[in-house]
């Protein structure tokens, strides 16, 4: 009895072990016909796609064991590839990626190509919107927010930039003289994304305070999150992404994300239509929102609540994270190189011309040499390291190589700025680099810390003024020094932007009292 059960487990397990193998190879089986399927009907674009070296691939899952391990790991792994590549395919599953490393094909491939359908996957936590939508809605967005962006408008936006650069100041006083080192990093993301909520969302500036510092890490998250679906080919479908959110509980914060802008929308359209109703008459808008909603009176670009949110969103997600690490590494770099340091504020006393306070007419037109240390500082250590495109049509590179039709192509924006062709020491942090003479040594349209071509980032100028005021409010103030020495590369942590993992080390001493010394 016993012997014949013994036989019979061992048929079955026999049995369950053959099944496997069945398995394996129908699976194999199939996804090489695939292959061959998709090879012989792509033949162009696999044929294209072989005139770039590509990353070692494991079947069936290509990089993904190299992309799977973090976000950041990834990030650090795809920078250590590319130190001895210029272009590389890089697979992630089953799909092809381009990277891109040199200005040139970075300046031309962001220039000539405006799809950048992959940000698609966000769309679950901004909404639809100038970052997210798909092409044709992308034009509507852009058509909608560039006004928020006139010169009237960002003369509007400095008054607050101003407002805030002095509450900044006084954050450091209790440290200032104490010897203490301050790590930055905090102080300004909470200043940035105060600004951030009043000039986008009209939040009043004590709302700002009480819902600023947990809206900046929720919105500092978000982009963690976007990336690390983009990792994970088998959660783009947004049924399962969806699934996954609900499983995660990570729909809280969605819902937790969304929630300061359906409420300011609603209440800020409730009045513009009050208002409307009362006189036809309305005041020219100060502030994004009440912007938008005005503007969205017109015929061709009606967009629903839903998608006014995704905009506000977007236009926070995008500008808040870069204003406020810009603000650190700015700040740090100053410390650490006296002689400039001591540059820009000659240049303030200099622009300032006898007055005590700085004003919208300084920050927009003077403190030049500030702002070649704020664009250096830009090039060395991007806050958007890379971005996305999606080829719909082939792409003929300088040397004649074709980028084929339907590839999603990386260009690697961080590794181009340090790119030795366009810049002597490319690895050395120097604001002469943007001195009138060294600029029109340079080739025109290879930069690209902003961007190129029609999707040029909208907040260039925006950010521009906020860190000229905030720097120069502190510089003016304060004498800045470090206990570090330089940032090494090794102390760089790289996800969406580049940040210090040492943090942004800073000791105060007050202006005056040095003076008084
Ligand atoms: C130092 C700070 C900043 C840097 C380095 C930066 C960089 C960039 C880059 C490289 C792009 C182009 C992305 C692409 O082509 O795919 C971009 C787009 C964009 N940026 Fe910025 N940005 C900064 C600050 C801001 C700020 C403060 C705002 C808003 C207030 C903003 C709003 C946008 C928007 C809306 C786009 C999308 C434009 C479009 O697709 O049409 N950015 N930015």
């Amino acid at each position: 009895m016993n012997f014949h059960s013994t036989n019979q487990r061992d048929r079955e397990t026999s049995t369950s072990k053959m099944n496997l193998v069945i398995f394996a190879c129908v699976t194999i089986i199939i996804t090489l016909l695939l292959r061959i399927y998709f090879k012989t009907k792509y033949k162009r674009f696999y044929k294209l796609i072989e005139q770039f070296p590509s990353h070692p691939t494991s079947p069936l899952i290509g990089n993904l064991k190299a992309s799977y391990a973090t976000v950041k790991d990834f990030r650090r792994n795809v920078m250590d590839l590319m130190k001895s590549h210029d272009r590389l395919i890089f697979w992630i599953g089953p799909i092809p990626i381009l990277l891109l490393k040199r200005a040139d094909d970075v300046s031309f491939i962001l220039s000539q190509c405006d799809n950048r359908e992959m940000h698609e996957l966000g769309k679950q936590w901004a909404g639809v919107g100038v970052l997210t939508g798909s092409y044709e809605e992308w034009k509507k967005s852009r058509k909608l927010i560039l006004p928020a962006f006139s010169a009237k408008m960002l003369s509007k936006y400095v008054e607050t930039f101003i407002t805030k650069s002095s509450n900044l100041v006084d954050r450091f006083k209790p440290m200032a003289d104490t010897g203490e080192v301050v790590n930055i990093s905090d102080h300004a993301l909470t200043i940035n994304i105060e600004t951030m909520l009043e000039n986008v969302l009209d939040v009043s500036p004590e709302e700002a305070g009480k819902a600023g510092e947990e809206f900046g890490h929720l919105t500092a998250k978000v982009f963690e999150f976007i990336i690390d679906r983009m990792l994970k080919p088998w959660l783009y479908p947004h049924c399962f992404y969806n699934l996954y959110l609900k499983l995660t509980g990570k729909m809280k914060l969605v819902e937790a994300f969304h929630y300061l802008p359906t409420k300011m929308l609603k209440e800020r359209t409730a009045e513009f239509k009050a208002r409307k109703e009362q006189s036809d008459f309305v005041d020219s808008p100060k502030t994004i929102i009440n912007l938008i909603i005005s503007e969205n009176q017109r015929e061709d670009t009606r967009f629903n609540e839903e998608r006014l949110k995704g905009e506000l969103l977007q236009m926070i997600a995008a500008g808040f994270e870069t204003s406020s690490l810009s603000l650190s590494t700015i700040l740090l770099m100053l410390a650490l190189h006296q002689d400039a340091q001591e540059k820009v504020y000659e240049e303030i006393l200099r622009d300032l011309q006898g007055e005590t306070k700085i004003t919208a007419h300084h920050v927009m037109n003077k403190f030049k040499y500030l702002e070649q240390c704020f664009r250096e500082t830009v090039r060395m250590y991007s806050p958007i390291v890379l971005t996305l495109r999606q080829t719909y049509k082939e792409h003929v590179l300088r040397d004649n190589t074709i980028i084929p039709s339907g590839l999603c192509v990386v260009p690697l924006i961080h590794l181009a700025q340090r790119d030795g062709d366009l810049y002597e020491n490319p690895d050395k942090w120097d604001p002469d680099h943007y001195s009138d003479e060294a600029i029109l040594k340079r080739p025109k349209g290879k930069e690209t810390a902003f961007g190129n071509g029609v999707r040029y980032c909208l907040g260039s100028k925006y950010v521009t003024f906020s860190i000229k005021s905030q720097v120069a409010h502190v510089i003016l103030n304060y004498r800045l020094t470090s206990n570090i020495k330089e940032l090494k590369p090794e102390d760089l942590r790289m996800d969406f932007s580049i940040r210090s993992a040492i943090g942004y080390p800073i000791i105060f001493h007050s202006r005056q009292k040095t003076a008084q010394m």
